[in-house]
């Protein structure tokens, strides 16, 4: 239920941003087109742009080469005059007739020929002989800048000049007649330059004008044809009215170049015009030469080409849009599939154990409330399994913690493979592991119960492989009912996990039914555990000691030191009921500390009060002899209380250094080095067989008082007893047989030769003053 609308507004989220990433794209791709479109007209329209102004520098630059070839037409044709020794002579007689009659029909040639249209005859003074265009016209006196400069140079010159009513090229050229070159005077030959703006129209299909500066017009009003412009006179154009109406529009001063950046218009025609000044022959500038185009099919290409673009844009960007909108949908389906992949993962992973793939703690206590919901509508029962691994940890420090995951791993596979498919098993953190039993009523279910639990033992108990190794390794399981044991997933778990602790307390590797006795025994235990976090600070702890003796001199040669609990309300609490509290909580680590320098310093005082220095042992539970800080603590209260090493005892049980033996030797090496004595504890309990011990640097052994108690009657006992100090004999080991109580007892292991001795027979363990006078006492007696 609860992961529904964040989904939801997962999708809503999801939508949002691909519209908006939709759009986004959209704009950008818009932006992009209209962009491209207008880059692509600017680059249309400048291309336009030089068309028209290159098209006019051509214009311009062919006027310029057709009038050169002209005039070097004319030049050439004057050149040939020239040399006619007949003509010159004619010339030179001055008769107007005479000349004409002679140069007719070359004239006549020349015009057909050429586009010579004027030819002058003129006298060494400047004076008009004759105008062989003009023949009835002569006597006047040439003025023109041609002819001046000619007269000037006495050369040849060539120009454009204007004329009476039109633009000419000119060439003049002084002659000489026969071998002595008497001057005679000039010849001029001319042409209108009109024809030259019809080829080049032909050549460059744009219109032409020229247009003169009024200053320069030196003829009549009447004799010009064609318009005022400002300061200028249209002389020339392939088409005048075009001019008329566009010419107005242009700023000839400007050397205008219009394209289709300003182009003109008219009558829906577009106009490039071109507008360049235009020198004569004196050099200056004395009109304009405008050409020009007709760019309305360049403007309308430009326009055609940007529609084309845009149009042609548009459809990519459609098309592309559609293209990424399905690319973007296909990506954020993908996404929100691996989304949803990753929420389902997330969701598994929250409500299952990483390593062994079970339902973890939240998981399993979802189900149970769930098994109590149905229980209680369908009025059913079902059984919660506590399981724990016996041993594990020593699988963690010794194979290192891979391998303890992979036992973790096939520890899980093996409870799945030994429940039903309607059975749960999870994990719910460390090695504890809880399979939850449904539909589970009646007896011969509460049996099936203690079968599945049975089996899941068996499968734990079958050799595991890990690193290569065979590992052995037991469960403990405790069990609680629903709703015999509780009506709720915490009560119930706890109380399948005091069974289970019970089931450990039992001797592990077994199975142990929840009952109001456990409870009782649990509630109490938890009492004393809340309590003993703070007897250490409280200073409810006091040190008792009870002798070992020896054998023979019955000679007190040592002690042990014991640890009594004066609890507020119980008095005193025995270690046997508080240690393994301690033991589990983690609180023997502070309290065996306290004790190991309790006793050092005891037995310290015992000296200065004049006694003997006597070993003197302390017990070590087996996670103040894992601790790492042991080896430091010990060297610390040692040199604190300046008790030589060899005068303290550890004693440890034989568990200890089964269970992990690796590490044990680790530490009583260590301790070895430190001068400790070593004794191992509870001999013969059934931990290990004797010989093994050989590899331990252990000093002593004690024989567990459970086989000192029926001697000498019990057989078995005294056989056992009998092989232990014969076996410790051999191996150089020393033996204290504890919980003498008897004479007999006494008697029986001073025959076999039981060296030190400790137990009720002599003295109970008593406080530390009653133990001084204890041991003043002995001294007196034995004095
Ligand atoms: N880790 C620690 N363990 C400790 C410490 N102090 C005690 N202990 C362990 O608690 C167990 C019970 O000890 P306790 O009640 O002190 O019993 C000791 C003796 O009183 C008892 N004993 C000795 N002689 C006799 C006897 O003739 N009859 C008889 N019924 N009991 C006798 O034996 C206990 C000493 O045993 P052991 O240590 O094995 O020598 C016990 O296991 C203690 O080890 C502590 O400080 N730390």
């Amino acid at each position: 239920m609860f992961v529904r609308p964040f989904k939801l507004s997962r999708r809503v989220k999801a939508l949002t941003t691909r519209t908006r990433l939709e759009l986004f794209l959209f704009t950008l791709m818009i932006s992009v087109g209209i962009a491209s479109s207008l880059i692509f007209f600017k680059h249309h329209i400048e291309h336009v742009n030089s068309e028209v102004s290159d098209t006019h520098e051509t214009t311009v630059k062919l006027f310029r080469q057709f009038l050169e070839a002209d005039a070097v037409g004319l030049a050439r044709a004057i050149t040939a005059l020239s040399s006619n020794q007949t003509l010159l002579e004619k010339m030179q007689s001055g008769q107007r007739d005479t000349i004409y009659a002679e140069f007719e029909d070359d004239f006549e040639r020349l015009k057909n020929q050429t586009k010579i249209t004027h030819a002058y005859f003129i006298g060494p003074n400047g004076d008009v002989i004759l105008r062989a265009h003009k023949p009835d016209q002569f006597g006047d006196r040439l003025s023109r800048t041609t002819y001046l400069k000619s007269a000037r140079t006495q050369k040849l010159v060539c120009g454009i000049e204007m004329g009476m009513n039109f633009y000419s090229l000119r060439c003049v050229q002084p002659v000489y007649l026969g071998e002595s070159q008497e001057f005679i005077g000039y010849i001029e030959l001319a042409e209108e330059i009109d024809h030259i703006f019809h080829e080049l129209k032909e050549a460059t299909g744009n219109d032409l004008a020229i247009l003169l500066v009024d200053d320069f017009i030196t003829f009549s009003e009447a004799d010009i044809q064609g318009q005022a412009f400002s300061h200028y006179q249209l002389i020339y154009s392939t088409d005048s009215s075009l001019m008329e109406t566009l010419l107005p529009k242009v700023d000839l001063d400007a050397g205008f170049i219009s394209t289709a950046n300003n182009f003109i218009t008219d009558k829906d025609e577009k106009y490039g015009i071109g507008v360049s000044p235009f020198e004569d022959i004196t050099g200056q500038i004395s009109g304009v030469l405008v050409s020009v185009e007709n760019i309305t099919r360049l403007y309308k290409s430009a326009i055609n080409e940007l529609w084309i673009n845009v149009v042609g844009a548009l459809l990519i960007i459609l098309l592309t849009i559609i293209l990424f909108s399905i690319a973007i949908k296909r990506a954020f389906k993908a996404m929100e599939e691996a989304l949803d992949e990753r929420t389902r993962q997330i969701e598994f992973m929250a409500l299952h154990d990483e390593l062994t793939q079970l339902p973890n703690r939240a998981m399993f206590c979802k189900m149970v409330q769930h098994q109590i919901n149905e229980a209680k509508r369908y009025d059913r029962q079902f059984s919660l399994l506590f399981m724990d691994l016996d041993g594990f940890k020593a699988v963690n420090d010794n194979l290192g913690h891979d391998a303890g995951d992979e036992l973790l791993r096939q520890v899980a596979e093996r409870l799945n493979l030994s429940i039903r498919d309607s059975d749960v098993a999870s994990r719910i953190g460390g090695d504890e592991f809880i399979v939850l039993l449904p539909e589970v009523s009646g007896e011969e279910e509460h049996k099936h119960v203690d079968v599945v639990a049975g089996r899941i033992l068996n499968a734990i108990a079958a050799p595991f492989m890990l690193k290569d190794q065979v590992i052995h390794i037991t469960a403990s399981i405790g069990i609680s009912c629903y709703p015999e044991h509780g009506d709720n997933e915490d009560e119930l778990t706890k109380h399948a996990d005091a069974a289970m602790y019970a089931a450990k307390e039992s001797g592990k590797n077994g199975i142990q039914r929840y009952s109001a006795e456990l409870h009782k025994q649990s509630f109490e235990r938890r009492a004393l555990e809340a309590d003993l976090k703070n007897a250490l600070h409280n200073h409810e702890f006091e040190m008792f000691y009870q002798a070992k003796l020896d054998s023979q001199s019955i000679e007190i040669i040592g002690m042990e030191a014991l640890i009594r609990w004066h609890h507020p309300n119980l008095g005193l609490v025995e270690p046997a009921d508080f240690i393994s509290i301690a033991e589990d909580t983690g609180l023997i680590i502070p309290i065996g500390k306290w004790v190991i320098e309790t006793a050092c310093r005891q037995n310290m005082q015992w000296l200065k009060n004049g006694n003997r220095l006597l070993p003197i042992a302390v017990n070590l539970s087996p996670k103040q002899f894992n601790d790492e800080r042991l080896l430091d603590d010990i060297l610390k209260i040692l040199s604190e209380t300046q008790m030589p090493a060899e005068y303290l005892v550890v004693e440890i049980t034989e568990r200890i250094v089964v269970e992990d033996a690796v590490n044990a030797n680790k530490v009583l090496r260590a301790l070895k080095e430190l001068g400790v004595g070593l004794a191992i504890d509870d001999l013969g309990v059934g931990y290990s067989s004797f010989s093994s011990l050989e590899i331990f640097p252990v000093d002593s052994v004690k024989i567990d008082r459970s086989f000192i108690h029926g001697l000498p009657e019990n057989q078995s006992n005294s056989a056992i007893t009998e092989a232990i100090i014969n076996m410790a004999d051999r191996l150089g080991l020393n033996v204290i047989a504890e919980g003498v109580e008897t004479i007999e007892q006494l008697e029986f292991l001073r025959k076999y030769q039981c060296p030190q001795l400790q137990g009720f027979y002599f003295n109970k363990p008593m406080p530390a003053d009653e133990f001084e006078k204890y041991l003043n006492n002995s001294k007196q007696s034995l004095a």
